[in-house]
């Protein structure tokens, strides 16, 4: 499991470890892995003679970059600095002087010429977008060809929550130190972060057990997945029972069915109008045209995906057992009516659905996606997972850590494949992982299915996503 945590988090479990190792130790530690990020960024052979702009502000930020420029100026690289800050970190500068490296007047003319520049504006002490001063400088770096590395994270991030204020220096690849920061795992900052990679210095055993977010790995979701035993009926796997599709959309069933099929229920249950359209691509499926409370045996339901108008949710609804509710089965959803429920509720909107339950903008919801995905939990006791460029999951009650999908493709933007997934970890929760189990592991197979089918880099087709399904589960468990 990959974790991340907040500021706050990172900063004591700092201070705890400083008080223990004499003074400068981290910031040494922080720049000797990023100046090594750099050396094999730049490649073998190609560090001396590069020529190397350090963008520095006034902070500790500023300093790893200004350590890290000392690093590479030592093995022959020219080494600017560029200081944007009302001060700069006196160790570093002197630290960047004695190695060779010079600080520029004129920010420009270095930048023109850079094969590499190191972002270290801002970093966990950042507070909004960049600064008007650095805005241009910013933009000249971005222009110049250079690869750019963001120190610990992008200037002009929020750390915390991945939400974006104002303008960033977008990096082909971030450094980080100690730990993972939620914002470079969520949209949309994490689009301005490339490629991430976490410099060990010391904090692991001093950051607490509970993060603010999770990111699920193949063995974090084998471990959750059903695996059948030899006694088991099809009643003990569980049944899935699935209120999807209309005379309109009789599509969104056969999809949301063949997710469910591939979720590892022991049966799937179809309920409503588009039972034909269902059996001729899925005979295995039980089908039923009567209401949901009279299809018999179910473990858990999945409403919503093609509904329409019709109803069936409130029924779903009042029964108890699990229900995962998508799609038109969110529209004017009540909350009353969900927090009222005994047994787990997993709502899966987009994030115009999303707002639509908030009563908020599109816009509000894509910006502030951690908030959005707790504060739906909470309004409705529900675990919630927020479908997107990176999928969160929300436990019910907002409380604990938000999981984020990593498995995720934007191949997977695509008509119909919400309805794979709703049926997916509708299949999950019928075969009795817990919601957020259920929802995480869903994401995550959903994406794999999705990168597979598309090898990625084609177009993929929602049915081609519930086709890689049983391969996505064997990567997964194999
Ligand atoms: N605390 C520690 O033990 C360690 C800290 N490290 C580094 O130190 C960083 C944190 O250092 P600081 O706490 O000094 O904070 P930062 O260097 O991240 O930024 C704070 C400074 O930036 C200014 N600032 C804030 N928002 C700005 C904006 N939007 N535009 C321009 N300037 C802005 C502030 O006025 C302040 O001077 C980490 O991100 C990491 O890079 C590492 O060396 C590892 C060890
Ligand atoms: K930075």
């Amino acid at each position: 499991m990959r974790t991340a945590y907040r500021v706050e988090t990172v900063r004591a479990a700092e201070a705890e470890l400083m008080s223990r190792l004499p003074e400068g130790t981290l910031m040494r530690r922080a720049a000797a892995g990023l100046a090594a990020a750099c050396f094999s960024l730049l490649g073998r052979g190609r560090v001396y003679g590069a020529r190397v702009v350090l963008l520095v502000g006034s902070g500790d930020n500023g300093g790893d970059a200004l350590y890290a420029g000392a690093r590479l100026a030592r093995r022959g690289a020219g080494v600017t600095a560029v200081l944007l800050g009302s001060r700069a970190h006196a160790g570093g500068l002197a630290a960047l002087r004695a190695a060779g490296g010079r600080v520029a007047e004129d920010p420009f003319e270095p930048l023109a010429a850079a094969d590499l520049v190191l972002d270290g504006i801002t970093g966990i002490g950042g507070h909004g977008g960049l600064r008007p001063d650095a805005v241009p400088v910013a933009r000249a770096a971005r222009g110049s060809g250079a690869v750019v590395v963001a120190v610990d994270l992008p200037s002009g991030v929020d750390a915390d929550t991945g939400e974006v204020a104002g303008e960033v220096l977008r990096a082909d690849a971030t450094v980080t130190f100690g730990a993972y920061k939620p914002g470079l795992l969520i949209d949309p900052a994490r689009e301005y972060a490339g490629a991430v990679r976490l410099v060990g210095i010391g904090l692991e055993d001093l950051l607490p057990s509970v993060p603010e977010l999770q990111a699920l790995q193949h063995e974090d979701v084998a471990r959750m997945l059903p695996v059948p035993a030899a006694e088991s009926d099809k009643y003990r796997r569980g049944v899935v029972g699935v209120v999807a599709g209309s005379r309109r959309y009789p599509g969104a069933a056969v999809l949301a069915v063949a997710g469910a099929l591939h979720g590892g229920a022991g049966a799937v249950r179809y309920v409503g109008p588009a039972g034909e359209a269902v059996i001729a691509r899925f005979p295995e499926t039980l089908v039923h045209a009567g209401p949901p409370a009279k299809a018999g045996r179910v473990q858990a339901w999945v409403v919503g995906p093609g509904l329409g108008d019709a109803p069936g949710v409130d029924d779903v609804l009042a029964s108890d057992v699990p229900v995962a509710v998508d799609a038109d089965g969110l529209r004017g959803l009540s909350a009353e009516l969900v927090r009222a429920r005994t047994a787990p509720t997993l709502l899966t909107p987009h994030a115009g659905e999303a707002a639509a339950l908030l009563g908020v903008a599109r816009e509000a919801v894509e910006a502030r996606r951690l908030a959005a995905v707790r504060e739906l939990a909470t309004r409705f006791g529900a675990t919630v997972l927020l479908k997107g460029s990176t999928t969160l999951v929300a436990e019910a009650g907002g409380r604990g850590p938000v999981r984020v999908n990593p498995t995720g493709t934007s191949w997977l933007a695509t008509a119909g494949s919400g309805d794979v997934l709703s049926g997916l970890a509708g299949s999950l929760l019928a075969a009795g992982l817990p919601a957020i189990d259920a929802a995480s592991a869903a994401a995550y197979l959903h994406g794999l299915a999705a990168r597979r089918a598309s090898g990625g880099a084609s177009p993929i087709a929602a049915g081609e996503v519930a086709s890689a399904l049983s391969d996505a589960w064997r990567d997964v468990t194999s």
